[in-house]
């Protein structure tokens, strides 16, 4: 008699709500809670999302949070993470966490790694040490971690790349997906993404696309993108990749993007997304405002009285002048990051309610047209 709670598990499952165009407005079911999509998920690579407590980012609305492998396994260590409970107990976040499979952050990393048919040796950016992750390495990490969406262990390939590059990288990914999906941990409410390669070529990602299907995921990421394609080659292989992916899945585009990169890339059948951009933007006193970034390091700003925003629905949107936050960070104080990730973050879930609320009420093109004339008029 088989287990049913591992075999069978109800795994979890993304519920599709509105459609407006190729835009698609659902619910992604999950063990730790229920995310409206489209969705924006804050990065906590270390577990933590920087300069915020949990509490301000669910102030913002987020519904799920990222951590990243390759950060957390080199420290504290995933064992470590397990023995305290796992992330969700450790930074006390409730909601979902997906975490990355580690890859890309090692292709990212460069020379201190060397690569092979059974997976990626490396050495840690904090202390030399030798690391190695495998698809079964990966998932079991992620185990560990208590991750609610575990990703599949895959390769990233640097663009621009030749056809015969991207196929063979893609290639070496679907083995991989397939060695990560036998070694995933099946449990009620929680998942595991299939990740699609193959650079902009139509062909390989429809090779990738099939190969995931026939293994069989909760989700699929399309990967292999904004690594400096550009936002038109990567809204043109969008438009031939969404369609040739499942219905009933949901679709999650690594690294992405700017306010209009997720507008366009919603409106191309995206649901989920992770950016560092809003939080290191917070960081470096780039300001998003619905008529675009600014620069609140600049002078202009030191007597602005103006808020950020007209929107008050978080403790800090609405309530602190450009001028203060221009002097926080002429000051160097640590508040102004922690304010301005705030600020960025709240920008970033509003733009994903008002984009939802346009799917469900099929006004989102009036909505896109709106916002892009907004964002293109500068300050105020
Ligand atoms: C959280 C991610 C879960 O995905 C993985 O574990 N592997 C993976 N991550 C990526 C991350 C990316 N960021 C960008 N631009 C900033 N492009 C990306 C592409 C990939 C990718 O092809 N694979």
């Amino acid at each position: 008699m088989s287990n049913h709670k591992t075999d069978h598990a109800i795994k979890m499952t993304w519920v599709p709500e509105a459609s407006c165009g190729m835009a698609r407005a659902g619910h992604l079911h999950t063990r730790h809670g229920t995310v409206p999509t489209p969705t924006f998920m804050p990065v906590g690579t270390v577990g933590t999302v920087k300069g915020m407590t949990m509490d301000a980012v669910r102030s913002t609305g987020a519904g799920i949070v990222l951590g990243n492998t390759y950060h957390l396994m080199l420290r504290p260590t995933a064992d470590r993470v397990q023995k305290l409970g796992g992330l969700h107990r450790m930074m006390d976040w409730p909601g979902p966490i997906l975490t990355d499979s580690g890859g890309f952050q090692v292709m990212s990393l460069g020379a201190l790694r060397k690569l092979d048919e059974d997976g990626v040796t490396f050495r840690s950016h904090i202390d030399g040490s030798k690391h190695r992750l495998t698809p079964e390495i990966s998932t079991d990490i992620q185990f560990k971690l208590d991750a609610t969406i575990t990703m599949a262990f895959d390769e990233c390939p640097a663009l621009p790349a030749t056809p015969e590059v991207l196929r063979k990288s893609m290639e070496m990914s679907m083995r991989w997906a397939a060695r990560s999906r036998e070694a995933f941990v099946a449990r009620e409410g929680y998942g595991q993404f299939g990740i699609v390669q193959g650079g902009t070529e139509r062909d390989l990602r429809e090779y990738s696309i099939k190969a995931l299907t026939e293994i069989g995921f909760e989700g699929y990421a399309i990967g292999g993108l904004a690594v400096g394609e550009g936002q038109e080659l990567m809204f043109s292989t969008l438009d031939f990749t969404t369609p040739m992916l499942p219905q009933d899945k949901a679709r999650y585009l690594m690294g992405v993007g700017t306010p209009d990169d997720l507008l366009g890339a919603v409106m191309r059948g995206v649901d989920m997304f992770d950016c560092v951009m809003p939080s290191r933007a917070g960081r470096t006193a780039r300001a998003y405002t619905e008529r675009g970034p600014i620069n609140l390091r600049n002078a202009r700003f030191a007597e602005d009285t103006r808020t950020l925003t007209p929107h008050d629905d978080t403790p800090v949107a609405g309530r602190y002048s450009r001028a203060y936050l221009h002097h926080l960070f002429r000051a160097n104080e640590m508040l102004g990051p922690m304010l301005l990730t705030w600020h960025n973050l709240a920008y970033y879930q509003r733009l994903m309610r008002q984009i939802r609320a346009a799917i469900v009420d099929g006004t989102l093109d009036v909505l896109a047209v709106k916002l892009r004339e907004d964002w293109a008029k500068g300050d105020w």
